[in-house]
């Protein structure tokens, strides 16, 4: 079953429901805000108290940061660029067989993107709902100049408690802690007892998340960089659209081409970042 649906002040998204999974994909930002298999609890963590207002990005699920990751050297310009908070086009969906769906979203140049960002490009979403979550991240380069991107499939992977949670799988890898600035190298697995905010880089192997009761797989196609992602107390209180305890119930693992990871795309060319859950 695929329907489109919408919230009632007009925000759209699509529902999709197979014999292994559902879930929810927002027009804007191609965001896929639910993803849930059939007799487990959902994957994605989602704010109770997140907007689904256009312009505004949803907190939770799987933003898509792009064409830059983080900051841009403009601090007028947006954080994670502009493709989370535009329209997408939704090109289709495949009912592949039932178990399996896969929808395709799409965003081009603008008047507006070319303001900000003077490339005109094609992006395209692949999404695979089924036992897992795939998302195909496309960028194809329209323009007859070479352009640079830096980009992440945001995901916030929701958890039972934080304390609870161990990542591995980047253990000896570099990485440059955005609290500090200063390059450093993991020494075993990942725990949570304060703000975490690391992008780690020259990943080669799939990231393990365990919590109480289950494993989460993420193997990352075409990127070897990865941010890991949870802000604590205080910064949570700093945060939009986050209720004051809401940092106990995520903790995102984002995959992405960001750092030293950037990639430069020529004309005519493509790049797709790829990320399974499972
Ligand atoms: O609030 P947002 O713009 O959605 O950003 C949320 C977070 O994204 C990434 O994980 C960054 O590394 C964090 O520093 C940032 O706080």
């Amino acid at each position: 079953m695929i329907r489109v649906r919408e919230f009632p002040n007009g925000f759209e998204y699509i529902e999709i429901q197979n014999s292994s999974a559902k879930a929810k994909i927002a027009l804007q930002g191609a965001h896929i805000f639910e993803y849930q298999r059939v007799g487990e609890e959902a994957i994605l963590w989602l704010s109770e108290i997140s907007d689904f207002e256009q312009g505004r990005a949803i907190r939770g699920g799987v933003p898509v940061c792009w064409p830059w990751f983080g900051f841009n050297e403009d601090k007028n310009l947006p954080q994670h660029g502009f493709a989370r908070t535009s329209m997408w086009e939704f090109v289709g969906a495949n009912e592949v067989n039932e178990s399996k769906t896969t929808l395709l979203f799409r965003l081009t140049n603008s008047e507006q993107t070319l303001k900000i960002w003077n490339y005109k490009f094609l992006l395209e979403l692949q999404i695979t709902i089924s036992k897992e979550l795939k998302m195909e991240l496309k960028t194809t380069n329209l323009d007859d100049k070479a352009f640079k991107i830096s980009q992440a499939l945001h995901t916030y992977f929701s958890v039972s408690h934080i304390s609870e949670v161990t990542i591995s799988g980047l253990d000896k890898k570099p990485y440059l802690d955005a609290l500090s600035w200063q390059k450093e190298v993991q020494g075993g697995n990942i725990y949570f007892e304060e703000e975490v905010d690391r992008v780690y880089q020259e990943i080669d192997e799939k990231i393990v998340l365990r919590d109480k009761n289950r494993e989460i797989n993420i193997k990352n196609k075409n990127s070897s960089s990865a941010v890991i992602w949870n802000p604590w107390i205080e910064k949570t209180l700093r945060m939009s659209a986050m209720k004051e305890d809401a940092y106990k119930y995520f903790v995102c693992i984002e995959s992405a081409n960001a750092f030293d990871d950037a990639r430069v795309i020529e004309p005519k060319q493509s790049h797709t970042l790829i990320v399974q859950i499972f």
